[in-house]
């Protein structure tokens, strides 16, 4: 009898798997894009679902926990009138009545749906909901208290590492534990240009940590270099989406269009199909053009 011993580089996000030999697990990064408003959570759904996503992700804050408290009171306009930042931040978080919707909605779609939790209150609260993983911002990396509360749930944790340094990057892996994550290259600057997205580093940290699966948050404008990731390996792509790049709200320009996604994802489908086992073979489709192109023919079976 012989017993599969698990892959120790596959990381389960609900019914999917995600790493190495397994479809790339495609996020659509709705952030904070919807504005506060369901009707454009559940249009960013659709357009995520519509362009063959595995999921959606949000980020759940508490305002008064993560807005520093010196920022409160500070006043801005903003498309529902002049209001204090404090407030503002409230009116772009949804609670469970609407995450509840959402859920609902994800599973009607056939997708998954997760967050990047800010505070050990936005944990508990998601931990109400039977969500596939869960996410760490660059900015949290180094939040300890933060990370230990991932740990215990025992999910999938996706860390990105945007604007962290190797130490800093190897004292969350040690805090979280390396079993049940999943890292992320990130740049951590809205738009990222080229020159700074250093994609290597996808290399790099595979060669760190071999037995995690490398993925890549990207924050640049343009598909060609999510696709590049890709072929480097990512196992994991995470893109900012947005309904319309003009809508208000300091993410969207940085973020991906329902056209732009649809193309991203069909063609990330192409590159892992074509990154094939690596293992050198004649195909069968090519035994024609051998014979009509080769001049001198070896013989298959004896080479
Ligand atoms: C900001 C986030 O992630 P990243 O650092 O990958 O952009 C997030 O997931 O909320």
């Amino acid at each position: 009898m012989t017993v599969d011993t698990p892959n120790p580089r596959l990381r389960t996000f609900g019914s999917r798997t995600a790493g190495p030999g397994r479809p790339v697990y495609v996020v659509g990064e709705i952030g904070i894009n919807h504005n506060g408003d369901l009707g454009n959570a559940f249009a960013l759904i659709d357009a995520a679902a519509d362009a063959g996503c595995d999921a959606v992700k949000f980020q759940k804050r508490t305002p008064e926990i993560c807005t520093p408290r010196d920022q409160w009171d500070i006043e801005r306009d903003t498309p529902w009138g002049r209001m204090t930042y404090i407030d503002y931040r409230h009116r772009v978080e949804f609670g469970e009545a609407e995450y509840r919707s959402i859920d609902e909605y994800c599973a009607k779609r056939g997708i998954d749906w997760f967050a990047s939790p800010w505070d050990t209150e936005a944990v508990a609260f998601l931990e109400k909901f039977d969500v596939p993983a869960h996410k760490v911002a660059s900015a949290s990396l180094t939040d300890d208290e933060l990370l230990r509360a991932l740990r215990a749930t025992g999910r999938t944790v996706v860390l990105s590492t945007g604007m962290s340094t190797p130490k800093q990057i190897r004292h969350a892996v040690e805090v979280l534990g390396s079993d049940n994550i999943l890292l992320c290259h990130a740049t951590s600057t809205y738009p990222a240009k080229a020159e700074e997205l250093n994609l290597r580093v996808i290399n790099t940290l595979q060669e760190e940590y071999p037995n995690v699966p490398i993925g890549y948050s990207g924050h640049e404008t343009g598909l060609q270099t999510t696709l590049a990731a890709v072929a480097l390996g990512a196992a994991f792509v995470e893109r900012h989406i947005t309904l319309d790049r003009a809508m208000w709200g300091s993410d969207q320009a940085a973020s991906v269009e329902p056209g732009g996604l649809a193309r991203l994802v069909r063609d990330i489908r192409t590159i892992e199909t074509a990154l094939g086992d690596g293992v050198k073979r004649v195909y069968e489709s090519e035994l024609g053009p051998m014979k009509k192109l080769r001049r001198v023919r070896g013989d298959l079976a004896s080479v």
